[in-house]
């Protein structure tokens, strides 16, 4: 089809590549022992928290950190690392590798700077290439490499595998983490904002916290609540002498949520007391308490659901 004056009738605009899309999911960093994953954790983390704020926090030990930015939010989980399996325990282990592996929206996989490609490198790789998420390679600890033997490894680590980006960083100068976050990030699926702005990482407190609230909710109806129950803590303020935390109580069915709650609200009361009772005696400080149950349809089916509940 012409347009009048003989030029190519305009196709409808393709999407802007960089329209407003909100992203947000979750990545991990992988590599063999000593590639330098903690430390460049530490070294996002670190940066990241520092700026956001030192309001307490969510959920179980996998979630190190979530960054928010302006474009999305990226929830950075700790993978246990994969090992030769020895034992029934250890594939169990390597299971549950893979398990969160497979949960995740991009994976960073680490490999340094200063030491040869090898065969835990080579083994890795091949376990991730199969997976749903963008993997990135990164170069790590370039601050122990001058720039040709960096131009190598760049050129090594390209050949390794088939690497959405290779990205070289320095946890320890800081050089090129925020490009690494950036870059991360522009992966992510597009997708809602999947915790509260003031959430950041996990904290040992709210997740006691976030306990306790789960065993006041199961006392006494274990049995029709066998593991249908999560508990999120989205929310802990000062005020004065009063510690205010407001929880997300999750059950997966309308029947649980009449459970948890109820006759005129009477049971979610009593565990709403309870439930104070025991954080006042964990913090040693007035604690008000604002329950809110939420059905969570068949939360234990959806890996991202789950990530949300911690587990
Ligand atoms: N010079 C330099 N050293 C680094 C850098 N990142 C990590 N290291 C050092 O490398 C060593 C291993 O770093 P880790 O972060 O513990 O490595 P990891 O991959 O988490 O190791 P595992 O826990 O064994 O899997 C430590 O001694 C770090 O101090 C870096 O950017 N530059």
């Amino acid at each position: 089809m012409s347009a009048p004056d003989g030029r190519a009738a305009p196709v409808a605009a393709p999407a802007r590549r960089d329209a407003p899309t909100y992203r947000a999911g979750f990545a991990c960093f992988v590599g063999r022992p000593n590639a330098g994953k903690s430390t460049l954790t530490n070294a996002i983390v670190g940066q990241k928290i520092a700026i956001t704020s030192n309001k307490p926090q969510t959920t179980r030990h996998v979630i190190r950190a979530v960054l928010h930015r302006p474009d999305g939010q990226l929830v950075l989980v700790d993978t246990p690392g994969l090992h030769r399996p020895r034992t029934l325990l250890g594939e169990r282990l390597n299971d549950l590798v893979r398990e969160t592996w497979s949960e995740v929206d991009v994976i960073g996989l680490c490999i340094p700077a200063n030491e040869p490609i090898g065969r835990g490198d080579r083994f890795i790789t091949g376990e991730i290439a199969a997976l749903k998420a963008t993997v990135l390679a990164v170069v790590t600890k370039t601050d122990l490499v001058d720039k040709k033997r960096l131009a190598e490894q760049l050129l090594a680590v390209s050949e390794l595998g088939d690497f959405a980006d290779i990205v070289p960083v320095s946890a320890v100068s800081g050089h090129q983490v925020d490009t690494l976050v950036d870059v991360m990030a522009r992966y992510l699926p597009p997708s809602p904002q999947l915790y509260p702005d003031d959430m950041l990482t996990d904290e040992p407190e709210q997740v006691l916290i976030g306990e306790l609230i789960r065993e006041a909710a199961l006392e006494g109806v274990r049995d029709e609540l066998p593991h249908s129950i999560a508990v999120v803590v989205e929310e802990m303020l000062q005020e004065g002498a009063v510690t205010k935390i407001y929880a997300d109580v999750y059950v997966e069915r309308p029947s649980q949520k009449a459970i948890v709650i109820g006759a005129k609200a009477s049971r979610l009361k009593q565990v709403g007391t309870r439930a104070r009772q025991e954080i006042e005696a964990l913090l040693d400080k007035r604690v008000y308490l604002d329950l809110h149950v939420r059905v969570a349809k068949d939360w234990q089916r959806d890996p991202k659901q789950l990530r949300k509940l911690g587990f």
